[in-house]
């Protein structure tokens, strides 16, 4: 179905009102719909029966293929039940997100999707997957996949949730209560520290995860393991105009208390950057934002101290986030004499040295300079402004992604299964729920969003593998006559983005060249893609590009492309993150990454318990701060006068990218999902009546290109 901005309003002959089912509508084409849509609209009818609006699609896909009429039925039978916000098309459960709370998710319900033996029986609810789910896992003792997609906001990750607590209650089990709140909480815990607020949700996930609960034969749950891909680590130290950064760090400043706030160095939100106006946030929480976030930071510690993370554990992860505001408040100023930067105030690099046990001269010398080693001798680079504040973003983000990946990394030792269970436990039947950041398309998007909607491609993808094509296989094998069915193949985009000669590929190769640029990547995209639907030469400036996606036309601004490929983090200051007196820091520095950049899944087992010496009292600190002012800088200018100025940075450009471990991830996730038997929940926007009563296609149009792509 495709709705096109051109779409005529005064054209209104098709749909007028007067069908009680849209699939009687004489012509079913998008200007029908949306006239029916309206009319029902102005008669007041359209807001309790926005599933009806769905069934188009359904309906219509169904026309195409006319299988199962039942199930056309099954979706429009809901209002005689409970007042849902879901349907089905075939396997696919469309829920659409009510923006309220609905009674829908109680016990009543819980109780009405266990062992359902006729979908048709019961109106369509996230609850039936779950349930469908658990069965086939019982009955097949085979791995199951509930696979979540849709655009960011459209209520993927609460419906991961609600089915979460719908498979605890399916097990109806005592056998282990304290783990299945366990497997419920750790949800809530990652939410603090892996989402934050978007234009297009104020709890946008800004990571995937794939929870895998693992049960018995029997059906008990045994355990479970949180599998994080992606998290935009990016956002640490940079996020867009009315943007947030991770909502931990909000939740930290409303709940510690005073002494605390000291302890960590801390007083007031607004004098960080990466949290104040100048990172394009509102410098102030309002008051009850303070209330919700001060009640968001007494339960994240409730549930870490239930989960099992000890005291320590929860100051480390506490000092490491503090270690960040005060690194990313670190400036740089030119040094005329050297080429090269001096710190400006050390006051923060004082700080950091202090909450992370580093030497503070070898942190300032890291800083401002890049060390490699060439033919056995040591080359000592100074660096310009931006490769400064690059190098210290670069760390920033790099201590956030790995205490990230640690704490997925403790909760999973915390719900693994008993290990006694030895071999056996790779054997044993699991569902898996993968939720993750949906399709996004901002006024302005950069390298995450490709990333992102490069993955989602790749879900819709596999969607369509499932849906379509494994069933046209099937119809064939068994000799079935079938039509083909008309679906939207986006197999083409994925040879756009991970082909030999794709976006990503061309990406790394560009970001090999020193004197390759933003724009330079441009051209080269353009090069190899122009002649391709997909691609979109954009005219507005030489670096954005644009991209036909299945679910629509995204716009890029390359601008930081290579930068943030590149993940600058030079090699002394990853030795001087190692040499750090917390065992945990310096672990978190020196494990073996996987192929996929993953610290969660790292073969090499974290072993250190958390111990933090003392450190000095924060209005000590303030007191010294004047007299050390500049001192220290000085002495590191007077050491690095001598050495030359190589701007090659050899390590910069021989690490690992982004694109890399984001590939390698991806395909890790395919993986997983592979030999699993899958099932698909579809989120959506709710249809607003206000906003279908719009004169502009503008929402028409986001509401039709959702449904085009279910
Ligand atoms: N079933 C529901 N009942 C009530 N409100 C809901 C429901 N689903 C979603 N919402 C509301 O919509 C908001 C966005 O939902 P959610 O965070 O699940 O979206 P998402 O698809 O996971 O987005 P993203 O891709 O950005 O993470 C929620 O914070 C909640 O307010």
């Amino acid at each position: 179905m495709r709705v096109t901005s051109e779409y005529d309003h005064s054209y209104r002959t098709a749909g007028k009102g007067e069908v009680d089912d849209l699939s009687k509508l004489e012509f079913l084409d998008e200007q029908a719909l949306i006239n029916e849509l309206y009319v029902r609209y102005k008669n007041g009818q359209i807001y309790f029966k926005f599933c009806e609006e769905l069934n188009l699609s359904l309906i219509q896909y169904r026309q195409k293929n006319d299988i199962k009429n039942r199930e056309i039925q099954e979706g429009l039978n809901i209002k005689n039940r409970f007042r849902s916000s879901s349907t089905y098309i075939g396997d696919v459960l469309i829920a659409v997100n009510p923006f309220k709370q609905l009674n829908i998710y109680e016990k009543e319900q819980h109780k009405a999707y266990s062992k359902v033996r006729f979908r048709s029986l019961l109106t369509p609810h996230v609850f039936w997957v779950a349930d469908a789910a658990y069965q086939r896992m019982l009955f097949h003792k085979a791995t199951q996949c509930i696979a979540v997609s849709g655009e960011s906001g459209a209520g993927k990750t609460e419906s991961t949730k609600l089915m979460i607590q719908h498979i605890i209650y399916l097990c109806k089990s005592d056998f282990d209560k304290e783990l299945q709140k366990k497997i419920v909480d750790v949800n809530t815990l990652l939410e603090a520290f892996g989402n934050a607020q978007t234009c297009m949700n104020s709890n946008s996930s800004r990571f995937g995860k794939f929870v895998q609960i693992i049960f018995s034969d029997e059906g008990q749950i045994l355990g479970a393991k949180v599998y994080d891909y992606l998290l935009e680590k990016s956002r640490v130290v940079n996020h867009g105009p009315g943007e947030r950064n991770y909502h931990i760090f909000y939740y930290m400043f409303s709940g510690l208390e005073k002494e605390e706030l000291d302890y960590y160095y801390l007083d007031s939100l607004e004098n960080f950057r990466i949290l104040g106006t100048s990172a394009g946030c509102k410098a102030y929480l309002t008051k009850s934002e303070i209330k919700y976030c001060k009640m968001m930071f007494q339960a994240q510690k409730d549930i870490m101290k239930r989960v099992g993370f000890l005291d320590e554990d929860i100051t480390l992860i506490f000092t490491i986030l503090a270690a960040v505001l005060h690194l990313t408040n670190i400036s740089f100023c030119q040094d005329e004499e050297t080429d090269g930067v001096y710190i400006d105030d050390e006051y923060p690099l004082e700080v950091v040295s202090n909450l992370l046990c580093l030497d503070q001269e070898i942190l300032a010398t890291a800083l401002i300079s890049s060390s490699n080693v060439t033919k056995g001798e040591k080359v000592v680079s100074l660096k310009n402004k931006d490769q400064a504040n690059d190098g210290r973003d670069a760390l920033a983000k790099a201590l956030y992604e790995r205490l990230f990946g640690w704490i997925v990394h403790q909760i999973n030792e915390l719900l693994q299964p008993n290990s006694a269970l030895g071999e056996k436990l790779d054997l044993l039947p699991s569902i898996g729920i993968l939720d993750m950041s949906g399709f996004e398309n901002f006024s302005l998007n950069s390298f995450e969003q490709l990333c992102i909607n490069a993955a989602n491609e790749h879900l819709q993808f596999y969607f369509n593998e499932h849906i379509f094509l494994q069933e046209e296989e099937e119809y064939f094998n068994e000799g079935i006559p079938f039509d083909i069915v008309d679906f939207q193949n986006n197999e083409d985009l994925i040879e756009v983005f991970m082909g030999p000669l794709g976006l990503f590929a061309l990406l790394d190769e560009e970001s090999k060249f020193p004197r390759a640029s933003d724009s330079s990547l441009v051209e080269k995209f353009y090069s190899h893609w122009k002649n391709s639907d997909r691609y979109v030469r954009s005219r507005a400036t030489d670096l954005t590009f644009g991209i036909n996606h299945y679910a629509g036309r995204v716009i890029y601004n390359a601008k930081g492309f290579l930068e943030k490929n590149r993940d600058n983090l030079s090699q002394n200051i990853i030795e001087c993150l190692k040499n750090s007196n917390i065992e945990v820091v310096s672990e978190l520095f020196s494990v073996e990454r996987t192929e996929s950049g993953s610290i969660s899944r790292s073969a090499t087992a974290f072993i250190a318990k958390p111990y933090l010496p003392s450190r000095p009292k924060s209005n000590d600190l303030r007191r010294q701060r004047d007299s050390f002012l500049q001192k220290r800088t000085k002495s590191i200018k007077k050491r690095i006068q001598t050495l030359k100025t190589n701007t090659i940075q050899k390590d910069k450009l021989n690490q690992v990218t982004v694109t890399c471990h984001f590939r390698n991830s991806l395909a890790e996730l395919l993986d997983k999902m592979k030999d699993a038997e899958p099932f698909f929940v579809r989120d959506n926007f709710k249809i607003l009546a206000e906003q279908l009563s719009l004169e502009t296609t503008e929402y028409s149009t986001k509401i039709f290109k959702q449904k085009q792509n279910l």
